[in-house]
């Protein structure tokens, strides 16, 4: 029987510990939103007044002809300026797109207890992992999201160890936007004259994993939201968003436009990835290239479902602004780490804007 969703730690019990999730708990019928949900007014999210980011998606096909050059500058641009954009004819065949999308659908709709054998206090592997909220144990306001996460080792490791529901479909998907990553990135550093070799390639995204995230129906979605401003922690983020709608990105303080500080939505475009850069990327660039600040809100009629890919370093890295840079910068903004000590900042702290960065400012 569902507990008293006003009882914070019944409501926690069932939620996080049990593995119910919020869709356990849409599922058992309440007509409200728990207080443990509701977020302090300045995260609340203002639907109405938020406007749409006009940019159309780049062509990646075009980066195979004549018009290479204008479309490298068009990523370079949005990574230094938004730090996300879309891509549309990016090589990762749309029927994929659809069928990962249905079997998000799928794998959350699943009972309560099969996803749960996947909680990370007694996942046989780990390589996946399933939760919800980020840092439930530490948030103020909890996320209204579920989510499960693959590692990527080896196909033979994923063939074993990721849910039987979603490994196929998400290693290919997997595979496909590698391949797209990798143009992306010849792209971006190439800007700043680094030659990626296979190895350099390596040390940049050596570790790749998927995620399915599962935004169940919210009875006040005014109050709550989806996943809380962030930005991600790794080199690229490629994301498959559903067409409900509902991602925001926040306009940079040194952006050269009136618009600064403000959140702009990144609306659904069928057939189209979202492209979004993430802390290394910006810490190698030496701050050139902008780790996005973003958030979702949810929704009161239909459930969403996102499927990101987050590319990172392998967590042994060492990490600093590349030296091409800071010579012609004259400085650097960012200390050397390892990628390791990183994580274990970004993954023990709630979201919080883009303070994850502050482990390495200098
Ligand atoms: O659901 C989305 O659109 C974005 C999700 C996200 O930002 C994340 O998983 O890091
Ligand atoms: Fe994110």
């Amino acid at each position: 029987m569902a507990p008293s969703f006003d009882n914070g730690s019944s409501l926690f019990n069932f939620v996080v510990r049990d593995g119910n999730g919020v869709k356990g708990m849409v599922d058992s019928g309440i007509s409200k939103v728990p207080q443990a949900y509701i977020q302090p007014a300045a995260e609340q999210i203002d639907k109405e007044n938020a406007s749409k980011h006009g940019q159309p998606p780049i062509d990646l096909s075009r980066l195979d002809g004549p018009d290479h050059d204008e479309v490298a500058k068009e990523i370079v641009r949005a990574a230094e300026t938004l730090g996300f954009f879309q891509v549309v004819n990016h090589g990762v065949p749309v029927d994929l797109l659809e069928s990962l999308k249905d079997t998000a659908h799928n794998f959350f709709g699943l009972p309560a207890e099969r996803k749960a054998v996947y909680r990370t206090e007694v996942s046989p592997t780990p390589l996946v992992k399933y939760g919800t909220s980020f840092v439930p144990a530490k948030e103020k306001a909890l996320e209204w999201k579920d989510y499960i996460s693959m590692v990527y080792t080896t196909d033979a490791e994923v063939l074993e160890h990721w849910p039987i529901e979603c490994r196929e479909v998400a290693l290919e998907y997997l595979k496909r936007s590698l391949e797209m990553v990798k143009k992306l990135l010849h792209v971006l550093m190439g800007n700043f004259g680094v030659e990626l070799d296979d190895s350099k390639i390596d040390s940049l995204i050596g570790r790749k994993t998927v995620n399915m995230n599962y935004y169940p129906t919210c009875p006040n979605p005014e109050l709550t939201v989806g996943v809380g401003r962030h930005s991600d922690m790794g080199t690229l983020t490629v994301l498959l968003q559903d067409g409900i709608g509902g991602l925001y990105v926040n306009i940079p303080e040194d952006a050269d436009t009136d618009k600064k500080g403000e959140w702009v939505e990144i609306p659904p475009v069928p057939g189209a990835l979202v492209i979004n850069v993430g802390d290394m990327l910006q810490i190698l660039s030496n701050g050139k290239y902008k780790s996005a600040e973003h958030r979702v809100r949810t929704t009161s009629t239909k459930s969403r479902v996102s499927i990101p890919i987050f590319t990172i370093p392998k967590p042994t890295e060492k990490i600093a602004p590349l030296p091409q840079v800071v010579e012609n910068d004259g400085i650097a903004r960012y200390r050397e780490f390892v990628l390791a000590d990183y994580m274990k900042s970004f993954f023990a702290n709630p979201h919080d804007g883009k303070k994850s960065l502050d482990f390495a400012r200098i």
